[in-house]
């Protein structure tokens, strides 16, 4: 018989061993960035996932600054959060995609602790039908739009050093982790914030700044009811894989992982299985994480095989009812015809 103690040994050493490991390379260390008191700076903060952030920051004692294009909705968000809170919040009417604008406003708000680029804008649409007008609105605002509020915002940000750490969050999408039909641009925009975001986050470390992504569900937020009035069917099936939340809940999730500087932000379990599935090069300070990474990754990519098969299902019975072949032959090869 074989001793089932030194069977036990010989599975958990070698993931002591890991742990140890990952323990010692995890890199860097986990950093907490307070925002009582200091600067929030948000941008589309007057409406949805935006404007549940500010009213999130300023409950927690942050000054808060909010940035958009239409000033009513400005005025009216700064009423609801004064009213609600008591906090006063400034407001900046300009467009990121303009950025003389957007550096005035930054100056004018003062030296920033937490930028977060939250603007974005999304029509879903198959690229085939999209207009080229609709698919630059996309980039420009919500990639173009963010290196325009970061290149005004940085410079200061880095003068800031006896402030403590600063963080430079991103708002990514989980259509930011996988291509989603009916989002080539949208997909694009978002997948281009990670690039920027890696490549940043190396940029600005040494001047203990933070980078932060935050990868959310399909989220209830006035964006949102505009949206679904016209996203193709398909688009809705896959999204709906991810279960759908509010936009205070995204924000509290969002603004904790912010404050705990966490490269990766997820907001529900599927994106818990997103973030391992897509761990890639991404900075990771929590060797916990890294070690679900390292020991999971095998199975979540299986996970996602199966999300994909389902997906393609879906396609195909699609593709039968309306009566498209092309479907089948992408599914099945041209062989099986
Ligand atoms: N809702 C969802 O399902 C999800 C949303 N996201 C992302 O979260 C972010 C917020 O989305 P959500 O809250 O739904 O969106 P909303 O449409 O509800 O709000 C968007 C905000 O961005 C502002 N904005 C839009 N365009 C510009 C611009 N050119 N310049 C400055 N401000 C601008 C809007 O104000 P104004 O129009 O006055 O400029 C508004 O304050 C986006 O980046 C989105 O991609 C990610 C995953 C899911
Ligand atoms: C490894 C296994 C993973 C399994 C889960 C996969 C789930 C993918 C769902 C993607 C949902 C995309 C929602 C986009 C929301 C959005 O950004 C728009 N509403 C526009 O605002």
């Amino acid at each position: 018989m074989v001793d089932l103690s030194f069977l036990a040994l010989l599975l958990l050493l070698p993931l002591a061993l890991l742990f140890l490991i990952l323990y010692v390379i995890v890199r860097p260390c986990p950093v907490n960035i307070p925002i009582k008191n200091r600067h929030v700076f948000i941008t589309g903060g007057s409406s949805g996932i935006g404007l549940a952030l500010a009213h999130q920051a300023a409950t927690e004692g942050a000054r808060v600054s909010i940035l958009a294009r239409s000033l009513d909705k400005l005025e009216e968000a700064k009423n609801y959060i004064q009213l609600s809170t008591g906090i006063d919040v400034s407001i900046f009417a300009a467009d990121v995609r303009d950025y003389d604008a957007v550096s005035k406003a930054v100056e004018e708000a003062g030296p920033i602790d937490l930028l977060i680029v939250n603007q974005g804008v999304f029509v879903a649409e198959e690229l085939e039908k999209q207009g080229l007008d609709e698919v630059r609105f996309m980039v420009d605002v919500n990639l173009i739009g963010s290196f325009n509020m970061i290149k005004a915002a940085l410079p200061e940000m880095k003068k800031g050093e006896d402030r403590g750490p600063r963080s430079i969050a991103l708002m990514s999408s989980q259509a930011g982790q996988v291509g989603i039909y009916g989002y080539t641009a949208y997909s694009a925009s978002k997948f281009g914030l990670r690039g920027l975001g890696e490549a940043l986050q190396q940029e600005v470390i040494s001047h203990d700044i933070h980078v932060s992504l935050v990868f959310p569900p399909d989220t209830d937020t006035p964006g949102f009811a505009e949206e679904n009035k016209r996203r193709p069917p398909l688009t809705g099936i896959i999204a709906e894989s991810s279960g759908a939340m509010k936009a205070e809940d995204v924000a509290k999730r969002a603004l904790d992982g912010i404050k705990s500087a966490s490269f990766i932000v997820r907001c529900n379990f599927e994106g818990l299985l997103l973030s391992i599935a897509t761990a890639g090069m991404s900075p990771q300070r929590s060797f916990v994480m890294a070690f679900l990474e390292v020991v999971a990754g095998g199975l979540v990519r299986l996970v996602a095989l199966c999300f994909q098969w389902s997906w393609d299902l879906r396609f195909v019975v699609l593709g039968i009812a309306l009566g498209l072949q092309l479907s089948v032959v992408g599914y099945f090869g041209p062989s099986s015809l």
